[in-house]
Order: structure tokens, then sequence, then C-alpha cells
């Protein structure tokens, strides 16, 4: 590694919208230096999860280190590939702070979408160089020529600057290496200098703990030399450093501008924080300013199945939130489900990928309760809930009192965040409630601009700006509120516009509301997974919807079940389930008793997977299922 001086590296990221082609030509970009042999098993290589392979998306930014020879210099490039899904940007930007530049990847025949927008601006504002490439020349309905003038209009790239490619075919990636050895600054760094070394990732192996990723703004690093954590002011030995090619190659040591991998004996989750600075024992340095940590977007409850399992499913969380550390954890409880957790997600889509990766990676089946956006109430004084509750009983007017007083002494504040529904707090204890918003961008043909404007609207959206990309295609902003986007937004988004829309979003600060709790109870019985907090104008069509659903997801038992929708004490929905009786053994005539037992031992373990709300057994996976179909309406 010590021939490859600071200016003969460069750090990039590839970025851009899903499906636009980041991952096929991070392939070609490594076969062509030779950093994998050209087979067709090695399909997206830096797709290493399960998950990703399955869903064919990236979820978890990775790097790899190629080495090139350009007009008879020996570089050393290092590659990040990132997730494009706007549930993940938070890798993006995490993955930019590694690098000098960026190559912003847009499909020739899709043009400019909505996370190209956001992912541009994040790489624009962390003033990277950005080489455009437009990919997917080979395919029929490729239009290069319109998509470099949407660049050119849109990010002020002049349009002789982009790249036509194919990464699939291969066609030209060489020139874009070229362009990134041309166009990308080195690292302003300097090996003589004190090590300063930033902590942009980690991932947790089960058997060497854990493997920093990391980037050097100064000085080496090499096996043997002990470091100190900035965050912690923990002391470490460097049991090993080494690039990643993909896969991880020890190496003697690093030097200033390099990007690689570090294990260090960390064996605690909290141990490598992402963002922190690493130096040498007795030579400190100031720290890299680090990340703002991720911002949760969405709340679940988890709970294990079992509460025997509990203690194998925290350590599980606790390995998996180090690799994933976007998630937060809190512990948390309930009468119906036991100890568990509330985890705050960035995204459904996270939420899903989370719960995948723990079943897969973990062996780890949980139950996760209805997702919910973190709401806030700013409490009434004494004075005012005295006053609201002038009609109502002297116990009623002690009860709002005390479970105010109860919230601000223990949030020792007049605002609390309600992330799970189940604390809601009563309104006479109340002075407002205020939700989540956050400003959304749509790209889409102009031809269904009318379908989207209602959509937004039913969504109580309102339209801050809209701007037409080129002769037919339209970027539209609007100010949501989080919850009515969070579920099922995107997927009504993508069936209007068959497919062509896209969207992405941003954090834009809470707004009041008028909120409620809308309680689900089956048999009379509440089911604490599917409590929602609601807007007022949204909960009689939700819960209708709701018991509905309900009503085709759970299985028809041996009495008749009644599903109904209640805010307080006020019922808002009903549907009844008529009484069924499934005999697993009517098909067995005679005496064969071993059939008979197999079939009753696997209507036992159908049972095991379920959940039961009073004497009623509901499939465990019903509640995310029952909130997921809202979307095929
Ligand atoms: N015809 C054609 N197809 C391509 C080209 N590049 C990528 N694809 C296809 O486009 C699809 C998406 O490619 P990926 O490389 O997975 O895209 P990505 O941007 O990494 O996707 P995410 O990681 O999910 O954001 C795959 O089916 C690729 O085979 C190309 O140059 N031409």
């Amino acid at each position: 590694m010590s021939t490859y001086p600071v200016e003969s590296i460069r750090n990039f990221s590839i970025i851009a919208h899903v499906d636009h082609g980041k991952s096929t030509l991070a392939d070609r970009l490594l076969e062509i230096t030779g950093t994998i042999s050209k087979t067709d098993r090695n399909k997206q290589v830096l797709d290493k999860l399960q998950v990703e392979r399955e869903r064919g998306i990236t979820v978890k930014a990775q790097s790899a280190s190629l080495f090139y020879n350009h007009e008879g210099i020996n570089y050393l490039l290092n590659l990040i590939d990132t997730p494009g899904h706007v549930d993940f940007s938070y890798e993006v930007s995490r993955s930019l702070s590694a690098c000098q530049g960026v190559i912003l990847v847009v499909d020739a025949n899709e043009g400019i979408q909505a996370q190209t927008v956001a992912n541009f601006y994040l790489a624009f504002e962390a003033q990277l160089s950005i080489i455009p490439v437009i990919n997917k020349i080979d395919l029929k309905n490729a239009d290069p020529e319109r998509v470099e003038k949407q660049i050119e209009k849109l990010f002020d790239i002049p349009r002789d600057d982009c790249i036509r490619i194919s990464a699939k075919q291969g066609t030209n990636v060489e020139k874009v290496l070229q362009k990134v050895i041309e166009k990308i600054p080195p690292p302003q760094c300097n090996s003589a200098d004190p090590l300063k070394a930033l902590v942009f990732d980690s991932t947790f192996d089960h058997y060497r703990g854990v493997i920093a990723n990391i980037a050097l703004f100064g000085g080496e690093i090499a096996k043997g030399q002990k470091i100190v954590s900035a965050h912690t002011k923990k002391r470490y030995e460097v049991n090993e450093v080494g690039i990643l090619t993909p896969n991880e190659q020890p190496t003697h040591k690093l030097y200033a501008g390099q990007v690689g991998y570090l294990i260090a004996g960390m064996k605690e989750v909290t141990e490598a924080q992402i963002g922190d600075t690493l130096f040498l024992y007795k030579q400190p340095v100031e720290p890299l300013p680090g990340f703002k940590s991720a911002k949760p977007m969405v709340f679940a409850g988890m709970y294990p199945i079992d509460q025997t399992e509990y203690n194998n499913l925290k350590s599980a969380l606790e390995r998996l939130t180090l690799n994933d550390s976007s998630v937060t954890v809190h512990r948390d409880s309930s009468l119906a489900l036991g100890a568990g957790w509330r985890l705050g997600f960035l995204g459904l889509l996270h939420m899903e990928v989370f719960n995948q990766r723990l079943e897969q990676e973990y062996n780890m089946s949980v139950i996760l309760t209805a997702p919910t956006v973190p709401y806030k109430a700013v409490l009434s004084s004494a004075k005012l809930i005295k006053w609201e509750c002038r009609r109502h009983t002297l116990l009623y007017y002690f009860k709002c009192l005390l479970t105010g007083l109860h919230y601000k002494q223990e949030y020792g504040k007049d605002e609390i965040t309600i992330i799970n529904p189940a604390q809601f707090p009563d309104k006479l204890s109340v002075s407002e409630y205020l939700e989540p918003t956050v400003l959304g961008t749509i790209v889409t043909p102009h031809e269904y601009i009318g379908k989207i404007i209602t959509l937004c609207q039913d969504r109580r959206a309102v339209q801050k700006d809209m701007l037409y990309i080129d002769e037919n295609r339209v970027m539209l902003k609007y100010l949501f509120p989080l919850n009515e986007i969070v579920v099922d937004f995107y997927d009504a988004l993508k069936s209007l516009s068959s497919g062509y829309a896209s969207f992405d979003y941003e954090d834009a600060g809470y707004q009041s509301a008028d909120l409620i709790k809308m309680d689900i109870l089956v048999n009379g019985n509440p089911v604490e997974e599917l409590a929602t907090v609601i807007h007022k104008d949204k909960a009689y069509a939700a819960g209708k919807l709701l018991c509905e659903r309900l009503k085709e997801t759970i299985p028809r038992q041996l009495f008749e079940i009644a599903i109904q929708a209640a805010i307080g004490k006020k019922i808002i929905a009903r549907e009844t389930l008529k009484a069924y009786r499934k005999n697993v053994v009517a098909k067995c005539y005679g005496g064969d008793i071993t059939r008979r037992m197999k079939l009753l031992k696997r209507q036992a373990e159908g049972k095991r997977l379920m959940r039961k709300i009073g004497n009623v057994e509901v499939p465990r996976d019903a509640f995310i299922r029952v909130l997921k179909r809202e979307t095929d309406k």
C-alpha cells in the first residue's frame, strides 16, 4: 500500500435512483480492474446480503479497492456502492464522508427520478465532484439526449460532461474510470501527520468481533499499534488492517487517504460508534465532525413469540444493530406481549428488511406491531385541565391531572414524543398534538399529474412547487404529514402512474394536528398491535377498512368473532366473522393412528405461529399484512 501516495488515490461513491444500475456498473469496474473475474456468477458482487440478492436491491453500502493503471501511473481507486431507496439515504450520506467525488448514474430510458435529485443534492452539499453517467444506452427506448438535457436543466451540469454507457454490456465503462482519475481530486491529507481515522461504517463478525470500515484522514496505521477511540476514550491494539477487494484482504499498513478496514478487539456494540475518530495512543488529534445521527421515521414494537426467547432476541438485536446503526432501540413491555422493544426505523422498507435479516441471519421470528410515526403532545397546565374538565366528574378531572403530571415527571418537560400508541395521552391533559411532516418530491410523466394531485390532496398534502424538467416530465413538491405516506403512499403512486412516477422525501419538522387514538377489538379484547394514532377525519374510513381486512385475515374459528374499531368507548366500525371448524383429520378413515398424529402435530405447529387474543387465534404476521394490504385498494 506504500506505493500509492495520496496523489494516486481516488475515493468515490456511485449514487443513483433505485435500479438505475449502480451495482451493475460497480461489477464492470471491478472486472475492468481485474478485481473480480468475468464470469456469470459475479453478478452484483457488492450486494452480499441474502436480502439484497433476494430483493434485488442494495440496502448496505459496500466498499471495494481497485488497482488501475492509467497512462503509466498506478492508481488506487476506492469505490463505495450505495443503496438507492429513500429509506437508506443515511447510508449514502455516510459513505459520501469518505469520498471526494461521486458517479451519478441516470437511466437513459427513465431519466431523472426523485432519488436522483435527492442524491445529487447530498453530493452537491458535501461539495464533491460529480461525474454524470447515462446508463442503459443499449435499451431500445433509451433517449440519452433527453436525459442530458434534464441533467443540464436541473443540475446545471453541461451536457457534454455526461458519459453515455451500458453497464450491462460494458460500453464506455473504461471512460468512466478515466474521468474519475481526471476529475475527482485526491484526498487532502498527509501520511506524516498523526493518525486520524474516521469510522464510517462497521459490521459484526461472530468470530472476529467488530470490523470497522475506516478512511484515513492523516497518518498511517499498522497491526500491533495502540489506538484510542475519541468517542469512548477506550484503548485497543490493532489486530488486523486491510483493504476490501471486495472481500477482506489484510495488508501491512494503511496510509493517509486510503480506505480499508480494521479489527481491534472491539467486542461490544457500543464500542464501534459510526462517525468516531481513531487516533494513536498518546497522540491525540482533533476529532472529525462525525455524522448527524439517523432520524427514525417509523416506530414499531418488537416482541419475541415466546418470552423464553427474550435473551436470544436481545443479543441478535444487538448484533444486527451494529451492522445497521440507523435502527434505534428502546426497551418496552406490554401486557399482552410481555417484554420487548420499541424500534425506530428509517421507513417501512427498512423495517421489513431488518425483520427479514433477523430471520435469515439470526434465525429469530418476532411479533412486530403496527408501525407508527413519532407524534408529539404539548401538555396542558393544571389550570387548563381544570377548566376543560368543568363539565366532567371530579374523578375524571383528577385522572387527567395525574396523567399530565405523570408525563411531565417522566419526561421532565411539557412536550412529549409519542412513539407508542399505548402511551397516547388523554386529550384533556394535552393542549396541542403535533405530527411530523416531510417534504416529498415526485417526478412523473405529465399525463399522470391529475391523478397524482388528487392522491396527494387525499393524503392531506399541501403543494409547494411544480416544475417541468422537460416537455413531458414534471417534478412536484408537496408537504405531507408523515403518517399519510409511511405505509402505502409509494405503492399507490406507482400503481396509478403505471410504475412511472418516483418519490423521495426529507424531514420537514412538525405541524399541529387533530389526532385521536383508535383501538381495534377482537371479541371485545383490544389488539395492542393494531392500536393506531390517526387524524380525526380519517378514523372512520380507516377503522372500517381495518375491520374488513382483519375479517379476511383471521381464520374462521369454532365460535363467532366480533371485530370492532373504537375511539375511547365509542365503536365506530364492526365486522362479524362466522363460526367454522376445521377438522384436519376428517379425511382419515379408520385406524391409521400415525397419520392422524402427524396431521394433528402439523396443526399444533401451525398454532405455534398464532398469537392468542382472548380466545381467538390470529396468525402473527396478520397485523402487518392487514396494514400492507390497505395499499391494494
Ligand atoms: N439493458 C440494461 N440493463 C441494465 C444495465 N445496467 C443495469 N441493468 C439492469 O438494471 C437492473 C438494476 O440494476 P442494479 O445494478 O441492481 O441497479 P442498482 O442501481 O444497483 O439498484 P439498487 O441497488 O436497488 O438501487 C438489473 O436488472 C440490471 O441487469 C444496462 O446498461 N443495460
